[in-house]
């Protein structure tokens, strides 16, 4: 698809002497919420790598905003927050963001954003070090949504966080998809599935569905998402 975010084809990836991803081919569309969902350890982790230009890979392409993934112009495109946060603990929040808004030439206006927008603002002159890991895991979120990315690739950003934030960055994710920002988000909780515009199933290293929530529970005949992966993984199902 000529206008996908993201595309896709043939994508294979080893990783120590075991295959992690077979076959992968997919198009994500601009301006979606996209989660990628499957068990711990299929794959999800190493799609994402793929995708941001940071993992090797033995045959395929892949494809992001136009350009092959890792090309140098998309550095200040996509926004990446790891499942690790990767922040200085010695710093506080809003010296961190001010530190990588330098080293992204996003405008220093972004850092108060961004902090609000991950609800730190309460936390901004916190060191990273002393805060509980759902607040590191915003303040990491934080980085990733500086400079106004056109692709947000996030992985289990949510992890270890209260229902009630939660929803909270499931609300962010869909704003900012409203204004065009296309987002692939991982997740291993399937209560989570129905807050995206579009599903990623994954299984072993392979994709078993690419559909809308709605899609999948009709295709499948069950009444939740659950449910409707594991007929999925019963039919042997593949994309
Ligand atoms: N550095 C590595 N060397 C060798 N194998 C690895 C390495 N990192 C991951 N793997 C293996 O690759 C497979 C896929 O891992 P990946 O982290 O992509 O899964 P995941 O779906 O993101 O898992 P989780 O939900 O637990 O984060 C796993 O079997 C894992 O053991």
């Amino acid at each position: 698809m000529a206008n996908s975010a993201v595309s896709i084809q043939g994508l294979r990836v080893r990783r120590g002497d075991r295959v992690v991803l077979r076959d992968v081919s997919c198009e994500i569309a601009p301006g979606t919420v996209t989660g990628l969902l499957g068990p711990s350890g299929c794959g999800k982790t190493t799609l994402l790598r793929s995708i941001v230009g940071v993992q090797l890979v033995e045959a395929g392409t892949v494809t992001v905003l136009g350009r092959p993934a890792g090309s140098r112009e998309l550095r200040r495109k996509l926004g990446y927050a790891t499942q690790n946060p990767a922040i200085y603990p010695d710093l506080t929040v809003a010296e961190a963001l001010r530190y990588f808004a330098a080293v992204l030439r996003a405008p220093k206006s972004d850092v108060d954003r961004v902090i609000a927008e991950v609800d730190l603002t309460d936390h901004a002159d916190a060191l990273i070090g002393r805060l509980s890991g759902g607040q590191r895991g915003r303040a990491n979120l934080a980085v990733a949504l500086l400079g106004e990315p056109e692709l947000l690739v996030l992985d289990e950003p949510t992890v270890g966080l209260d229902p009630v934030l939660r929803d909270e960055l499931w609300g962010l994710f869909g704003r900012l998809a409203a204004h065009g920002t296309t987002l692939l988000v991982s997740s291993h909780v399937m209560d989570e599935a129905a807050r995206c515009g579009q599903l990623l199933l994954m299984r072993e290293g392979r994709l078993l569905a690419h559909d809308e929530p709605g899609g999948l529970l009709r295709r499948t005949g069950t009444p939740d998402l659950e449910q409707a992966f594991l007929r999925l993984i019963r039919e042997g199902a593949l994309l």
